[in-house]
């Protein structure tokens, strides 16, 4: 595997090679115009640099009270936990979680094989003449911050939430010219690949319905329409979560008419503009699903809601793997999977590799937790990095289907769980700790939305769908509590070795 990985090596520095040039080049030619009239507030995501690692002796009065009302539901535990709360609120909950002691476990030592991209090619000789003499580090001045981002890539996260470059991916792709936009092949909905001129890219997936449009309960899941706002708010989720799996998203308004139109080179795309009835300019592109005049993306009358994934690295240096979940729908309208026929479905699951080692059932089970707080019936498949084998973290990819229906709960995305009862301990632990009243899921991921710039249009969330964040964590809580009462290996220690003193709340 030797001359793979310095044929991975040499591809990796020729595109360093191009877009450092042009970068470079770009900067001196023409400043980056930013068009954008939204400016991002200066705390962007990640930039949480205090590692406190001491429980604030306010919040844990809280969890003591918080508990007192939980065993003896009196007024005066209420009247008290009210209080605590009011103190609390008077400082940022998202601030408080992302610097409690469970969001900042030490990270794993981390060996040179447990980084997704290498930069510096093992020089021979010989070949050490087929290359300027370019320095290549992981220092901000000569890397974009997509590239560090990249470079950022471990194992067992995406990102690190801490990391200011993933803040910088963010706060480009909201702000920078668009250079170019195509559609991707791929999947079934209309999405677009738009590139910045860093060379940075990123996945466009427009608003297509009223941001609190309930999904037709006559729908399939499989038949229902992607949101852009789902897919900013999974990425917030997701973090809030402690997972960062989901490659950073933010949410911009663009304009159909420069930033799309005019700028495209794909042929396919441009034949599908047009103007509606009322003057707003449209297009549909080319796809399976929703591409079609009758199905129309359109600008008001040329602005347009986007979400913006940042894109992960190329497939030629960072192949991935597909899998198939296990507990995959049956997709179809009359068919049912096995999963639903058989209630011990998770027995077999669990002598099956890969999920009979190391941690990928507990990931499943992570992954179906997002998911069923989000609720998100399309999880058909999820990716892993190929480098890393059988012991990865799992990609949450595609998110566009949640976020669909707030006034009732899918209570199959929680089968998983209830057949496996399995839960890695960190996990359970956040999600207790996400459940007190000083740390509400639903307030931080209000404060955590706060930060897109698609808020100051209209909350990414609407009212009930971020009420129901806390309903459902608390069936999430039970279910887990059933799995305790009845079996005796529920919990997977990954905090075996830490002082849990540290992490009790
Ligand atoms: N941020 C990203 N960077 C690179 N590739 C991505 C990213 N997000 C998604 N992809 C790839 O693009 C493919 C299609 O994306 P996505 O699943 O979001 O579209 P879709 O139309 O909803 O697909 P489907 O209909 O199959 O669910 C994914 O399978 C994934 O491999
Ligand atoms: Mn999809």
């Amino acid at each position: 595997t030797g001359w793979i990985a310095g044929w991975l090596s040499f591809c990796l520095s020729v595109r360093l090679l191009a877009s450092y040039v042009s970068v470079t080049f770009l900067f001196v030619s023409f400043m980056p115009v930013n068009l954008s009239s939204h400016k991002l507030p200066s705390r962007m995501n990640g930039d949480f640099t205090n590692m406190a690692v001491h429980i604030d002796h306010k919040v844990e009065a809280s969890f003591n009270m918080v508990n007192e009302k939980e065993k003896d539901k009196n007024l005066i535990g209420t009247k008290m936990a009210t209080k605590v709360s009011q103190q609390v609120s008077s400082r940022s909950k998202l601030e408080a979680l992302f610097s409690h002691p469970l969001y900042n476990l030490p990270r794993p030592h981390l060996l040179e094989d447990d980084w997704l991209l290498k930069l510096k090619p093992k020089q021979s000789d010989s070949e050490e003449d087929a290359y300027d003499r370019a320095n290549w580090t992981r220092s901000a001045e000569t890397h974009p911050a997509w590239l560090r981002y990249h470079l950022g890539i471990s194992r067992w996260e995406l990102y690190d939430r801490k990391d200011p470059s993933v803040a910088e991916v963010t706060q480009q792709m909201a702000t920078q010219r668009i250079l170019s936009a195509v559609q991707k092949s791929g999947g079934t909905q209309l999405k677009l690949i738009m590139s910045f001129p860093n060379y940075g890219q990123a996945l466009l997936k427009p608003m297509r319905q009223e941001r609190d449009a309930e999904t037709d309960f006559n729908l399939f899941y499989f038949s229902d329409f992607e949101r852009h706002n789902a897919e900013i708010a999974a990425f917030h989720l997701d973090r809030v979560l402690g997972f960062c799996r989901i490659p950073p998203v933010v949410g911009r308004l663009i304009n159909v008419t420069t930033e799309i139109r005019a700028i495209t080179t794909d042929h396919k795309l441009s034949r599908t503009f047009f103007t509606s009835p009322v003057g707003n300019l449209c297009f549909h592109g080319q796809c399976e699903y929703y591409c079609s005049t009758e199905n129309p993306v359109c600008g008001r009358p040329q602005v347009l809601e986007v979400s913006l994934a940042s894109m992960l690295p190329d497939l030629s240096l960072a192949p991935r793997r597909s899998w198939r979940s296990p507990w995959r729908r049956s997709y179809s309208r009359t068919k049912l999977a096995p999963w639903e026929k058989n209630p011990d479905y998770c027995d077999t699951v669990k002598q099956t590799p890969p999920y009979s080692q190391g941690t990928r059932l507990v990931d499943l089970i992570d992954m179906v937790i997002l998911d069923f707080l989000m609720s998100n019936m399309d999880r058909h498949h999820y990716e892993t990095f190929e480098k890393f084998g059988n012991d990865t973290f799992l990609l949450h990819l595609d998110n566009g289907r949640a976020f669909g229906r707030h006034s009732v709960d899918e209570p199959s995305i929680l089968v998983p769980l209830r057949q496996c009862c399995r839960i890695r301990r960190s996990t359970l632990m956040r999600l207790r700790l996400l459940s007190l009243p000083g740390f509400r899921l639903s307030d931080v991921m209000r404060e955590s939305l706060s930060q897109d710039p698609l808020e100051s249009v209209a909350p990414l969330l609407s009212v009930q769908h971020l009420a129901v964040l806390d309903r459902r964590l608390k069936t999430i809580l039970q279910a887990v509590h059933t799995c305790l009462e009845h079996h005796d290996d529920v919990i997977h220690d990954d905090l075996q070795g830490y002082d849990v003193n540290l992490y009790r709340h």
